[in-house]
């Protein structure tokens, strides 16, 4: 007999029954480092220099969260592995000039993960240890606590400063976090926060103001969670989140082709290969 949780699951997540191309576990374990803490796993990017958000980085997230949960793990700490940057989001190389075949991919995954991470049973905390705009703050948003090391870093949803539009579902993410007028501000002017504001606004849960500060109440946040019975929990998250899920879930195609027919307008090429430019001349 399936227990009310599987139900539950199978109820909002039928993305599990999709079957997408994977890449070896092996060739993935260098983009994402898993380890294993006692009742918990400890998930750290490591894409240098910025952790962005490529096909490869994508499945390498969403391939470490299915080992977890095959392994029983009840909860998480995402984090990264490369100074000041949590996550740049998703990697613009991978929408400017691409072939379709990897643009379909590519969108798919992303897809995948949202609903993975999102939807997740576990309990996840985000321990933001620098930068994360657009993708980068979208995956902190899926977790269910977000600790923030205080300091010059940023985070929201810019995408209009690229020329581009948050998809729905980052959208209903960002207001099911801090709410429908901030959200309705922040997503127009593609506003970046800085840790002070984004607590403000409930963006993010705590400001820490070092690395092992950061850990120590990332491992206390988590327990915290841990403790609540995990059915209770799980199904508690999903009376907020199970609406944008299925919305997801549900049209999953013609959000992808939503996505590749806007990627590929010349408007948004052009937007995006500026914008790669300016990322070069900085430096
Ligand atoms: C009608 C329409 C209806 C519906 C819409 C339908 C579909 C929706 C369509 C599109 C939605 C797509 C959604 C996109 C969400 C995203 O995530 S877009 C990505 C947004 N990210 C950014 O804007 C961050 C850009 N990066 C930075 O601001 C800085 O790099 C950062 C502050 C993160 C770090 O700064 P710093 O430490 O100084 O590093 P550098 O800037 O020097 O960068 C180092 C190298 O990394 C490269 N890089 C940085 N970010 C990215 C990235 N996101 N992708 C790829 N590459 C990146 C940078 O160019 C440097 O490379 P180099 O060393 O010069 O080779």
């Amino acid at each position: 007999m399936m227990s009310v949780t599987s139900i539950a699951r199978n109820k909002v997540l039928p993305f599990l029954r999709k079957s997408t191309k994977m890449q070896s576990t092996a060739s993935l374990s260098s983009l994402v480092k898993l380890e294993e803490k006692q009742g918990y796993a400890v998930v750290s990017m490591q894409k240098t220099p910025v952790n962005s958000l490529s096909l490869e980085m994508i499945q390498a997230l969403s391939q470490s969260l299915i080992e977890l949960e095959k392994n029983k793990c009840k909860g998480i700490i995402l984090t990264s592995a490369c100074p000041g940057i949590f996550s740049a989001g998703l990697d613009i190389r991978e929408m400017y000039q691409p072939t379709d075949d990897r643009l379909n991919q590519f969108w798919s995954s992303l897809q995948t993960l949202w609903l993975q991470l999102y939807g997740s049973k576990m309990a996840t905390v985000a321990l933001i240890n620098g930068h994360a705009p657009a993708g980068g703050c979208l995956l902190a948003m899926c977790c269910d606590s977000r600790i923030m090391l205080n300091g010059k870093s940023k985070i929201g949803l810019n995408e209009t400063k690229l020329g581009i539009v948050a998809p729905s579902w980052f959208k209903d993410t960002f207001v099911n976090t801090i709410g429908v007028r901030q959200s309705e501000r922040a997503l127009q002017l593609g506003s970046l926060f800085s840790p002070e504001e984004a607590l403000k606004i409930g963006l993010v849960d705590k400001l820490v103001p070092d690395m092992e500060t950061a850990t120590a109440v990332a491992e206390a946040e988590l327990k915290e969670f841990l403790q609540i019975p995990g059915m209770a929990r799980y199904l508690s998250k999903m009376k907020i989140r199970e609406a944008a899920i299925k919305d997801l879930s549900e049209t999953r195609e013609a959000d992808l082709n939503q996505f590749v027919n806007f990627a590929k307008t010349d408007a948004v090429q052009k937007g995006l290969g500026l914008y790669l430019q300016s990322l070069a001349k900085k430096n």
